[in-house]
């Protein structure tokens, strides 16, 4: 079968060998194998800490956890009552349908408001979370849906992918002369500074937290050898992060050295608020599509 739930995962699987697994706790995808075009053994593409907690106990420290409705702390009044990257990476979404098991599997999770989520946020909604896999391709897609029929939602969205890669060998393009925001300065007055991406290849060999404003929303990711390309829709920007041993060893549930290991190069709308009107839903998407090791670097 190319697309079930078992045990609390989905998993997918493509008949050229592709295959993904999500965990229904925070629709996390925690594994996504794949070739290139031309080379054909399907590898892991993503990093998850041995450390990390797939037990539903807290947030999954790898994979591609899905923020909603606030990027890192809360700053919007109705969202101050919610944790850091607010509460669809830690609530427990249903397995909806198979979309399609053709050339492309794809499949459906969604959560609805639950008591758990209405202690904390009043706000009517509905999110639907599209996950496709083709042969060397995977596609996410969060739609949000606002329920209510008379006031706006405001909302951030995140896909914080966790890229499994050498991270001291990887480079991010095109990022040259996007404005951005350097999470790592102490000062809050320096935080909030923009400053301008000098760099043709942005590298993550020092501590890296940085979100990139109103970013290209077409990417590569690359290393010798191979990389990502992300396509994305909708999410206008773009964060890069990595804590190196400076941030990283003081991160519980990441393993020893696992900063060496990969790059969260996160798509979003994290600066300022989508909005979807009443009745209306919001779509934002990305492609991840494996860089074959002929046509890289
Ligand atoms: O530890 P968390 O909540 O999963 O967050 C990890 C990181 O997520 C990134 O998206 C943020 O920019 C960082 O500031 C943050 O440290």
């Amino acid at each position: 079968m190319p697309a079930y739930e078992q045990s609390g995962r989905v998993f997918l699987e493509h008949d050229k060998g592709a295959s993904v697994e999500v965990l229904l706790y925070g629709a996390t995808v925690i594994s996504w194998k794949a070739g290139g075009k031309s080379s054909s053994a399907p590898t892991e593409r993503l990093f998850v800490s041995s450390k990390a907690a797939l037990d539903g106990s807290k947030p999954v420290r790898g994979g591609i956890p899905v923020v909603f409705p606030c990027f890192g702390p809360p700053s919007h009044p109705q969202h101050l009552k919610l944790p850091q990257h607010g509460f669809a990476r830690s609530e427990v979404w249903k397995f909806d349908k198979v979309l399609s098991d053709n050339e492309e599997v794809s499949v459906q999770l969604n959560l609805e408001p639950n008591a758990s989520i209405t202690a904390k946020y009043d706000k009517p909604f509905r999110l639907a979370y599209i996950v496709k896999l083709s042969d060397s391709q995977l596609t996410t897609e969060l739609h949000v849906t606002n329920t209510s029929e008379t006031e706006s939602l405001e909302f951030q969205a995140l896909f914080h992918n966790y890229i499994r890669g050498p991270s001291n060998d990887v480079l991010i393009f095109p990022l040259q002369n996007v404005q951005y925001y350097d999470k790592t300065v102490l000062s809050e007055e320096e935080k909030n500074t923009p400053k301008t991406e000098t760099r043709n290849g942005v590298d993550v060999r020092s501590y890296t937290d940085a979100v990139y404003e109103d970013a290209p929303q077409k990417y590569e990711v690359k290393w010798p050898k191979t990389g990502l390309e992300l396509k994305v829709s909708a999410l206008k920007d773009l964060v890069v992060w990595n804590p190196q041993k400076e941030a990283g060893s003081k991160i519980a549930d990441m393993e020893d050295g696992g900063w060496e290991r990969y790059v969260c190069v996160e798509p979003g709308f994290v600066r300022g608020f989508a909005t979807a009107n009443p009745g209306c839903t919001w779509i934002g998407q990305q492609v991840l599509t494996v860089i074959d090791v002929s046509s890289s670097l």
